[in-house]
């Protein structure tokens, strides 16, 4: 079942939790059978002193036996229904949950808790079926043995009353006095985590930069932070679990003292004793256990807590037209992102009118904004004010899958993955059962657009070879032609390409160049990003960038004078050498 959320109505977490609610529903239920089942140990104890031994009944003890031994195997596989019952809850709620917060994980993957998404959700659903969660389910039987403790005898009630009110009122201080501690804590783990999580994405860089000793220290320095404020929830925890030990046994040896006073006094039977004793542990048993269990439950709670938040922000909206394949007109207007900080913006106010198949080099300085511009027309980010239209519809009106089946993008870093050359250039489409032999064949001809098929080929395995985490296993201009090949996978309307020669060699440019001019010939819409001149040839418009902003645009024969005077006026059919780069003239030129 879909799972969205509409202003106002419960959070995408509260609505997959209720899609388990019979499971929960039915668990707390049980719990109900399985607690007046543990009343039989108590009754068992009163007929063997008050009725089996007075009487020396051999017969009625074998039969009170067999009767407690019945009563206590169906509370046993009550208690593993119960138990069964969670855990099936939980499966119910990953099968739910888990695609969701992957997807979200790709949506926001600078947040923290984006990147521990999966971890902090397997806590809650390991937190929904353990000895906390069915403590909470027992926890309402507590006045209900305490009315039995009164039933036995009022002084009786009156001891286990006051251990019904006091432990309570531990647990409510144990929540207060833990709780801020505790989702202190686990942001900082979560922090903590993450920062290594990165830091061994780029371990070989700092085992080669001789960062190993200071990155350690760095990442000790954020455990430690994390460790002290676990510890201190963890101390403050654990005196309130003292405590609470200390008040049950006090008061059931109390009861027992009562007890005999009681007895002597001939107002109730030995066996009464005993009884009195055990059912105020009954009663207070799941008290002390939820105090115990506190720091689990209220960590799974911060979770709960932010994985919703996660889940809110990221989700997309439900069901959208399906559009016609685009021809690849594009239009930005007025296109603002913020930085970080948001006290400035890395795009400022871009607006743009691009023909379908025209062909746009993205020029400026470091810094300019061309990657991230070139980020938000391929939809890999959204801008934070304006729009991009493509074909006249604005971008976000799109199901964001089926507009990127007509947009071909290559990131700067290439962005390859574990997995064989073809999976990468297929864009792993072989997961979703697509048939393997057409994917096959795209794979194979986006390659071939791409000028890569021999490089590929050459390769151990060819289209099978296997690359690493990471998309390790090729160098850097074979990775780069990899992804080019998957960024025409599929003759996309749309083609993006970030810095397409960065690490390409003569061929690779005699490659880039002849695929761009393919598919211009075929009526494609291209923006390069370049700093090299070799792409000159085959682009119409030059659009200029500096500072965030568009400094000129306008067709590359008119623009090209002015960012590159001291260029020879013919632009060159290929170069023969590694080609130089352009440079927009300085702020003051
Ligand atoms: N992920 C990010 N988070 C925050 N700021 C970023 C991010 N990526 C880029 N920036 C900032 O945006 C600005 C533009 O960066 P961008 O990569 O778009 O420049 P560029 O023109 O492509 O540079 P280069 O030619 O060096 O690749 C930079 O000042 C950079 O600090």
């Amino acid at each position: 079942m879909m799972i969205t959320t509409n202003p106002g109505a419960e959070g995408p977490m509260r609505a997959a939790l209720s899609l388990c609610r019979r499971h929960i529903v039915a668990a707390f239920g049980f719990s109900a059978l399985v607690n007046i089942l543990y009343i039989a140990p108590t009754l068992y104890m009163l007929q063997v002193y008050d009725r089996v031994v007075p009487t020396h009944g051999r017969l009625t003890l074998w039969f009170l036996t067999a009767v407690l031994l019945f009563a206590l195997v169906t509370l046993s596989m009550l208690d593993r229904v119960r138990t069964r019952l969670l855990v099936r809850a939980g499966v119910r709620l990953d099968a739910t949950l888990a695609p969701l917060l992957l997807d979200a994980t790709i949506g926001r993957p600078d947040q923290p808790v984006a990147r521990q998404a999966l971890r902090e959700f397997d806590n809650v659903r390991q937190t929904l079926s353990g000895p906390g969660v069915l403590a909470l389910f027992d926890a309402p039987w507590t006045p209900i043995y305490v009315g039995v403790c009164f039933l036995v005898h009022p002084v009786l009630g009156v001891v286990a009353l006051v251990g019904g009110t006091i432990l309570p009122l531990i647990a409510w201080r144990n929540e207060k006095g833990t709780r801020t501690a505790l989702e202190r804590a686990q942001i900082a783990a979560t922090t903590s985590y993450a920062s290594q999580e990165a830091m061994l994405g780029g371990a070989e860089a700092v085992r080669a930069l001789g960062m190993r000793r200071a990155m350690v220290t760095r990442q000790l320095r954020y455990r430690e932070t994390m460790l002290a404020l676990q510890t201190r929830a963890g101390f403050t925890g654990g005196n309130y679990m003292t405590a609470t030990k200390f008040v049950r046994l006090a008061l059931q040896s109390l009861a027992l003292g009562l007890g005999a006073l009681l007895a002597i006094d001939n107002q109730i039977s030995g066996g009464s004793i005993f009884a009195a004793s055990f059912l105020i542990s009954r009663a207070l048993a799941p008290i002390e256990m939820l105090i115990g269990s506190w720091k689990g439950i209220a960590q799974a709670h911060g979770s709960y807590l932010r994985l919703d938040k996660l889940l809110t922000e990221t989700q997309t909206a439900g069901a959208v037209t399906q559009l016609p394949a685009p021809k690849g007109t594009l239009r930005l207007e007025n296109v603002t992102l913020f930085n970080d900080t948001r006290d400035g913006t890395i795009i400022s106010d871009v607006s743009l009118p691009i023909a379908a198949g025209e062909v746009i080099a993205i020029v400026g300085p470091s810094g300019a904004g061309k990657s991230t511009l070139a980020r938000i027309i391929a939809g890999a980010i959204r801008p934070d004010r304006g729009r991009v239209r493509i074909d006249g519809a604005d971008a976000t009106d799109w199901d964001p899958e089926q507009l990127a089946e007509h947009i071909g993008y290559l990131p700067q870093d290439p962005s390859l993955f574990a997995g064989t050359v073809k999976e990468n250039i297929a864009r792993f489409r072989t997961e979703l059962a697509h048939d393997p032999a057409a994917i096959d064949a795209a794979a194979i001809k986006a390659a071939e657009r791409a000028r890569a098929r021999e490089l590929i080929q050459r390769l151990p395995g060819g289209f099978d070879h296997e690359l690493k985490p990471g998309g390790r296993g090729l160098s850097a201009g074979q990775a780069q032609r990899v992804a080019l090949a998957r960024a025409m996978f599929g003759d996309p309307a749309v083609l993006i390409l970030d810095e397409p020669n960065a690490h390409l060699d003569a061929e690779g440019d005699g490659a880039l160049l002849a695929a761009i001019d393919h598919y211009k010939k075929a009526g494609h819409t291209i923006l390069v990003v370049s700093h090299k001149l070799g792409i000159l040839p085959v682009v119409d418009k030059l659009l200029v960038m500096r500072g965030g902003r568009v400094e000129m645009f306008g067709p590359r024969d008119e623009v090209l004078p002015k960012i590159a005077p001291q260029r020879p006026r013919a632009v060159p059919a290929a170069p023969a050498k590694p080609a130089p780069t352009i440079t927009a003239p300085s702020a003051s030129a």
